[in-house]
């Protein structure tokens, strides 16, 4: 009696619905069975999993109704797994206690505080650049060189912390940490009978999360012990060191993430345990999803020559003969190395679905939808609908650049809507200073020609296998 089971999808049984149809598929095939629904059931369609419905939508004028919608803020059932891990932090929240902390968080990605990040942006890049061309291996497993940089750089932009020598290792256990605890999220998502904590917890399975969580919770934890610490130190303890005299001058009030998440502690408006949460969000937002979209981003460049040269004759526009790093004007100079990013997320985005749970009955077009149901929204396959995107799995950064009018929902790698991604800009910035560093100062080679990854989707969108890139330098590389 509900209207959604008009609609197609997997055949539905009495009380299991389709859920016995899913139940032991590999965790490394799962993300390829979702792909196929799509191409069977049509752009909206239903999983019945027990008592729960499941609204799979990839038409732009679904997405936007149903992420335009301030009521739509509430993530579904599968997010609830990752709150032992970063409680209900930006990423989980909802209602009242997510519009307070989005209104706390907005500051701190206001354009001065992200002016002054590109500094770091730039020396942490021109140090991975150095760090690959040093590397021993001709063929570079880059997922693990860049998850080092995208986590060194959140760490001391976000959280005015650098990470030294000393803590490379912690850093190394807690990239892997962040590794597993996804991969158990979705184990134990596909398995029904382990959705209850109390059975859950029993398991080897929950007892490995629940190590796990103990190693991602004191790594946060040492961030934020190590920022409060240097505050105390520091004469000027309220603003980041990175920041220039005149955002010190200008905007007293505008600080780097975790300063201002200490001065929201100062004034009473979040705890210590509020703090824990966002360090956790951001700490594996920012860097787990921007480490994919480069390393992906990589694999694409060394298989297309020539887009790896139209991204360094840009350069050579802006640069010249000089040798300097890019400062946040020449980024915002690369028109092209942008239009190549925003390709590299079409294809691969790094947050392949994203899921809410409806609170309130409303009309999708001609479908109701009640309340209590969940939506899982597939940007994947928005990306690569062939009416949307001519050749849709050929990279073609010029997509971008034609001035082709599109959906304003037809591309939304970072979502859309109120709970859009806070660190977009961020993201770009970074990403556009790490490629523009990398195409600078190498030609890449792809280990094998025209090979495309299995992929697998966790919390984020993963090759099932690593990615190996050859680094040549260019000849009149001075590093
Ligand atoms: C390529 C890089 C990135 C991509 C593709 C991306 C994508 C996304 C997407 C799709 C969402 C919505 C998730 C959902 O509704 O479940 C999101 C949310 C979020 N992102 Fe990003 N993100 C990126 C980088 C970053 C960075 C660098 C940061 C922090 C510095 C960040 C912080 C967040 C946070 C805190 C949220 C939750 C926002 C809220 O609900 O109010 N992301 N991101």
């Amino acid at each position: 009696d509900n209207p959604l089971d008009s609609l197609p999808g997997p055949k539905r049984w009495p009380i299991v619905g389709c859920a016995f149809g899913l139940l032991g598929i590999p965790y490394d095939e799962l993300f390829n069975r979702m792909l196929s629904f799509p191409k069977m059931y049509g752009y909206r369609y239903v999983l019945k999993i027990f008592n729960r419905r499941i609204l799979h939508v990839y038409n732009v004028e679904d997405i936007e109704i149903i992420l335009a919608h301030s009521r739509n803020i509430t993530k579904n059932r599968p997010y609830d797994f990752l709150e032992p891990w970063l409680g209900a932090g930006l990423l989980i929240s909802t209602g009242s206690k997510w519009h307070r902390r989005r209104k706390i968080l907005t500051p701190t990605f206001h354009f001065n505080i992200l002016r002054n990040f590109s500094k770091v942006f730039e020396e942490k890049s021109r140090n991975l650049v150095r760090k690959l061309k040093n590397l021993p291996d001709k063929n570079v497993d880059v997922l693990s060189v860049i998850g080092d940089f995208t986590l060194n750089t959140i760490c001391e932009t976000a959280m005015g912390t650098q990470l030294d020598c000393d803590k490379s290792t912690s850093a190394i256990k807690y990239k892997d940490t962040i590794k597993n605890i996804g991969i158990q999220v979705i184990k134990r998502l596909t398995k029904v009978w382990l959705h209850p904590d109390i059975i859950f917890y029993q398991t080897t399975l929950g007892k490995e999360f629940n190590r796990n969580l103990v190693i991602a919770h004191s790594f946060a934890d040492n961030v934020i012990d190590d920022r409060k610490m240097k505050r105390t130190d520091q004469e000027d303890g309220a603003l980041s060191e990175n920041f220039d005299d005149k955002t010190k001058e200008s905007s007293k009030r505008r600080l780097a993430l975790l300063d201002l998440l200490i001065e929201a502690e100062n004034n009473g408006e979040i705890d210590v345990e509020g703090i824990r949460e966002e360090v956790n969000t951001f700490m594996f937002e920012g860097h787990d999803t921007t480490a994919m979209a480069l390393s992906f981003g990589l694999m694409l460049l060394a298989d297309h020559e020539d887009v790896q040269e139209r991204i360094y004759e840009e350069c050579k526009l802006i640069f010249g003969d000089s040798d300097r790093t890019p400062s946040w004007t020449d980024l915002t100079e690369m028109k092209y190395l942008e239009a190549t990013i925003k390709e590299i997320l079409r294809l691969y985005p790094s947050v392949p679905f994203i899921g809410r749970q409806i609170t309130e009955d409303f009309m999708l077009d001609d479908v109701l939808v009640k309340k209590d149901v969940e939506v899982l929204v597939h940007i994947y396959d928005l990306h690569r609908r062939a009416d949307i995107y001519p050749d849709p799995e050929v990279f073609q950064p010029q997509r971008f650049l034609n001035g082709e009018v599109r959906h304003p929902y037809a591309f939304i790698p970072f979502s859309a809507g109120p709970r859009n991604c806070i660190g977009q800009k961020f993201a770009m910035q970074e990403m556009k200073c790490a490629l523009s560093e990398i195409c600078r100062h190498f030609k890449l080679r792809a280990a094998e020609r025209g090979a495309r990854p299995r992929l697998k989707a966790d919390i984020v969108l993963r090759p099932v296998d690593p990615i190996y890139v050859q680094f040549i330098p260019r000849s009149c590389d001075k590093l």
